[in-house]
């Protein structure tokens, strides 16, 4: 068991690299604690399985160093790091059986049969594979296959960690919630530290206690889900984690508060004079997000706090309005090019026409070339009750 440190870590796949784009991964200093249950979420072609592969030793990085506590691996081949890595697609020997399956790499340990035959046992029980022990593994279904590819992961009792690199792709729908929740009491029984990778988000989410989130070869936040929804360090991660993603616009400072997109049409959101002066002394592309679940609109706004009340309304046009079972989402246009996301609950009444919605200042938050600028909500300091002059009233 071992806590994994990447330090100044690197790896392009090209021979010369000489620009970020050329990095795989980009340097990066991260640690995954021992024991914990973490994923490694991201789009196609951020680098997850690139950074597996580094910390197994099936790819030596181009630069910086993996340590598994203060042991430096990066010489030593996958076989001596006690890794056990589980891919998108079961490795298993067809031609044996799931008793001999699971039973190899501890009689390539040359452990005593009688230990091979009780730990064998002991993961057949837990994976709910007991029954199947004595078939031979080309007769198995593709989840059948992939629990034996686990098994054989989890069968050593020195493995420092487990990767899972996508290991519910070739598993029905309906059976990967179950396989989800097994390894989730595999991890809770066993205290390895176990790294799975994904693209779903939902999948990150019921299995990991904390979660990397991958861009551009680089972890732009690790956190727990909910921190990654409430404060996304990165307007990747606000755009990437919920459904739908966080409203992003472009601001631009005037003296009473910003405005939100471009143009002649763009509305002006009033802002705390003492917020308004620490963004202004920010030089970039600045941003503010809200996620769609704290878009307010006019009839649910108007029934909760009245502490709120100075806060500022914007008005737009509903033009879309999607029925997503449990949820709807509204579109909201509100000029400058800026078309908001609400989401609502399923038996709220439709909006339509024009709406008016409010953005609270607790769930206001402000990017400064895309990254989270660490300044304080926006208080309800806007007192002056006006209408301004794109019809917004603050
Ligand atoms: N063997 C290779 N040679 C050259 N480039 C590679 C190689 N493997 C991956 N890459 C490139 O490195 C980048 C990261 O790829 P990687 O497979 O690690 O991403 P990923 O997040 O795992 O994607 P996916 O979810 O599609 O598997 C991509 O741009 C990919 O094209």
């Amino acid at each position: 068991m071992a806590a994994i440190h990447l330090n100044d870590l690197a790896h392009s796949y090209m021979a010369a690299p000489s620009e970020d784009a050329d990095y795989a991964i980009r340097r990066m200093n991260h640690v995954w604690e021992q024991g914990g249950a973490y994923a490694l979420l991201g789009p196609s072609g951020c680098g997850k399985s690139t950074l597996l592969n580094i910390i197994s030793g099936l790819l030596a990085p181009s630069e910086g160093e993996v340590r598994f506590d203060d042991r430096v691996v990066n010489q030593l081949p996958p076989e001596e790091r006690n890794i056990a890595q589980v891919f998108q697609f079961p490795v298993v020997y067809d031609t044996m059986t799931v008793y001999d399956n699971l039973a190899f790499p501890l009689r390539n340990q040359r452990q005593p049969e009688h230990k091979v035959q009780s730990r064998v046992r002991e993961i057949a029980q837990v994976l709910e594979l007991e029954s199947l022990l004595e078939r031979r593994a080309s007769n198995l279904t593709a989840d059948e296959k992939q629990k034996v590819s686990m098994g054989r992961g989890l069968v050593r009792d020195d493995v420092a960690a487990i990767l899972f690199d996508e290991p519910l792709t070739v598993i029905d729908p309906h059976l990967k919630w179950k396989l989800r929740r097994k390894l989730k009491q595999i991890h809770e029984q066993f205290n390895i530290t176990m790294v799975y990778v994904t693209h779903d988000q939902l999948e990150a989410s019921t299995f990991a206690d904390k979660i990397a989130v991958m861009y551009e070869g680089r972890i732009v936040q690790f956190g727990t889900p909910r921190e990654l929804f409430e404060d996304p360090a990165h307007t990747f991660v606000g755009y990437f984690i919920g459904s739908p993603g966080m409203n992003l616009a472009r601001i631009s400072l005037e003296t009473q508060g910003v405005r939100l997109g471009e143009g002649d049409s763009a509305p002006l959101l009033r802002l705390p004079r003492t917020l308004l002066a620490t963004l202004s002394e920010r030089n970039g592309d600045l941003k503010l997000g809200i996620r769609p679940e704290f878009v307010e609109l006019e009839a649910a706004a108007l029934e909760r706090s009245e502490t709120e009340s100075t806060e500022h309304w914007l008005s737009g046009q509903v033009t879309l309005v999607q029925d997503l079972g449990t949820y709807k989402v509204v579109d909201i246009d509100i000029g400058g090019g800026c078309v908001f996301k609400a989401r609502i609950e399923e038996d709220a009444a439709i909006p339509h026409g024009r709406v008016r919605m409010r953005l609270p200042a607790r769930w206001q938050r402000f990017y400064l070339d895309e990254h989270l600028l660490d300044v304080l909500p926006a208080s309800a300091e806007v007192t002056d009750d006006v209408v301004d002059d794109k019809g917004g009233v603050a």
